[in-house]
């Protein structure tokens, strides 16, 4: 249960490259842990690779599944989305239906946690791929929240602007409804700043593709969050 305390996560696509000495910074750098997922192109050799490399650190390791086929033991949680704005429910609840159909005696849900998905940035391959509804106002938002927590009771609601910086007025109005349910905040955050104005609302700030493409600004989030109360 210690992902109800994370404060920042650095989120690893393990369809892309990183060198041994970029992944010792960004395990060695004080984030809550490292989440491996991704929207396509995720197979179970990067995988398995990221699993162990980052093993060799202290920092825990999780799996946010995207496809049954590259799910490996040896994680220390499994994240498993439902895309709440979804339009097709494959993403909400199909593909979980028929793994838990094939697996459901094998399952340890203890490893599990459900994260319930909001999808704003209508460009992201994460919002193409699961045809997400993303006009939407702060009230259909808050909505989902509130269906996340108190319907569902999903321990996360994750408000997904993957690859553009996030409207600070609906996270802040997410913020407001939620109680039990941890909010995660992610999405195009390449600055301090930003981190930080996030950081104020989500229990929760994920940091992805900067990483890749400017480590030491991505290295700098980590403090960002955490200088925030
Ligand atoms: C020990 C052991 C092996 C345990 C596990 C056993 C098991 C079989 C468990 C399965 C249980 C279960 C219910 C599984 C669900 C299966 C499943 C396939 C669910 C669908 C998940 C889903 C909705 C995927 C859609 C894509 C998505 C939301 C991915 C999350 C990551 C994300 C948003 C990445 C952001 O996009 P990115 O790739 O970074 O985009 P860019 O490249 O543009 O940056
Ligand atoms: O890659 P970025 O834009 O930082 O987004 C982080 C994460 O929310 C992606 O699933
Ligand atoms: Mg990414």
């Amino acid at each position: 249960m210690e992902y109800l305390n994370w404060r920042h996560v650095f989120k690893l696509d393990p369809a892309k490259e990183i060198t041994d000495e970029a992944l010792e910074q960004i395990c060695e750098s004080g984030t809550d842990v490292i989440l491996v997922g991704g929207t396509d192109d995720v197979t179970l050799d990067g995988v398995l690779d990221l699993l162990v490399r980052v093993r060799r650190f202290s920092v825990p390791i999780a799996l946010e599944i995207s496809n049954v086929d590259s799910i490996t033991p040896g994680y220390d949680y499994y994240f498993i989305p439902s895309v709440l704005n979804s339009r097709d429910t494959k993403w909400v609840k199909d593909l979980h239906h028929e793994a838990i159909k094939e697996y459901g005696d094998v399952l340890i849900w203890e490893e599990l946690v459900a994260e319930g998905y909001c999808v704003l940035n209508p460009d992201c391959k994460v919002a193409q791929v699961t045809d997400a509804k993303t006009d939407l106002t702060v009230e259909d938002v808050v909505a989902y929240a509130r269906m996340a927590e108190n319907y569902f009771k999903l321990p996360i609601f994750y408000l997904e602007y993957s690859g553009a910086y996030g409207d600070i007025e609906m996270v802040k109005a997410t913020a407001e409804v939620l109680n039990e349910t941890k909010l995660f905040y992610g999405g195009g955050i390449t600055s301090v700043e930003q981190a930080k104005e996030m950081a104020a609302y989500a229990n929760t700030v994920v940091v992805g593709n900067i990483i890749y493409d400017d480590l030491k600004a991505a290295l700098k989030t980590v403090q960002a969050v955490k200088s925030v109360i």
